[in-house]
């Protein structure tokens, strides 16, 4: 059974941010994943996990300026300085919290080119030596264009390639699957294929979001196949709920109850 964390950025939207950690306890969710933890201290996201007993299943680097619609550092020229003091920023957190995985954006890059490429890898490179003294997982998610265009990283075999080339222990694919349907389908088949770089999976219904097993894909399928695969990780339900986020918990328990 794959082990369900709450999306806190997306889910429980009905409470302040702090107040969502003991909201998704409350209905049984043992972890959680967020988007950015960046507008509280530390402590205070520490606290908050071990104050409702969740264990952090992943969060962020920081991504620039998101409010200014900066998606990432990783792959920007002239962003190298930027981008290195938000991995020392992340791994703050990261020691207060205990996450053992930060996903690192790649931000919006009109350019694919040669030199483009060569500086995505380099920040890669560092976060992963950085993160790895600590025993941290990086992890890298292809983003499908219709949600954010212009986004560096928006294709799975090239972030394959990338983990391939830069062969570090620690950095690993982000398998987000309501992505990987909208940029490319096929979603068994390179689950299958591509589980030996997966460092955490995404589950949200296709095309609008919401909750599991509601859309195009017979999303409990593929969360069976999750186990067939002996995939160990977390599942972060990273969801619009289309109404209430409790009254929408109904999927986990049928999937459950199967
Ligand atoms: O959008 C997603 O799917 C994510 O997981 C992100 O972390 C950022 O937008
Ligand atoms: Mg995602």
């Amino acid at each position: 059974m794959p082990q369900f964390a709450a999306n806190l950025t997306m889910m429980f939207n009905e409470v302040a941010f702090l107040e969502r950690f003991a909201a998704a306890a409350m209905v049984g969710f043992t972890a959680v994943e967020f988007l950015f933890p960046y507008d509280h201290t530390p402590e205070v996201i520490g606290e908050r996990l071990r104050e409702n007993g969740l264990t952090p299943a992943l969060f962020n680097m920081p991504p620039g300026n998101w409010q200014a619609g900066e998606r990432g550092l990783a792959a920007l020229d002239g962003r190298q300085n930027e981008f290195r003091a938000s991995v020392d920023v992340a791994l703050r957190y990261a020691r207060s919290t205990g996450v053992r995985r930060l996903h690192v954006m790649s931000g919006l890059a009109s350019r694919k080119d040669a030199a483009a490429v060569a500086i995505y890898r380099n920040s890669l490179t560092y976060a992963c030596d950085q993160a790895g003294a600590d025993g941290i997982d990086i992890v890298i998610e292809p983003i499908n264009p219709r949600d954010m265009p212009g986004y560096f990283l928006n294709d799975f075999d090239f972030a394959a390639d990338t983990i391939s080339a830069l062969d570090r222990p620690n950095l690993k694919l982000q398998f987000d699957i309501y992505h990987r349907q909208i940029i490319h389908g096929d979603v068994l088949t390179a689950l299958r294929r591509l589980m030996p770089i997966i460092g955490h999976v995404q589950i949200a219904s296709v095309p609008l979001r919401n909750e599991p097993a509601t859309g195009e894909l017979d999303d409990f399928r593929l969360l069976r196949e999750l186990d067939i695969l002996g995939y160990k990780g977390f599942v972060g339900c990273e969801y619009r709920p289309v109404g209430n986020t409790v009254a929408g918990l109904g999927w986990m328990d049928a999937f459950r109850s199967q």
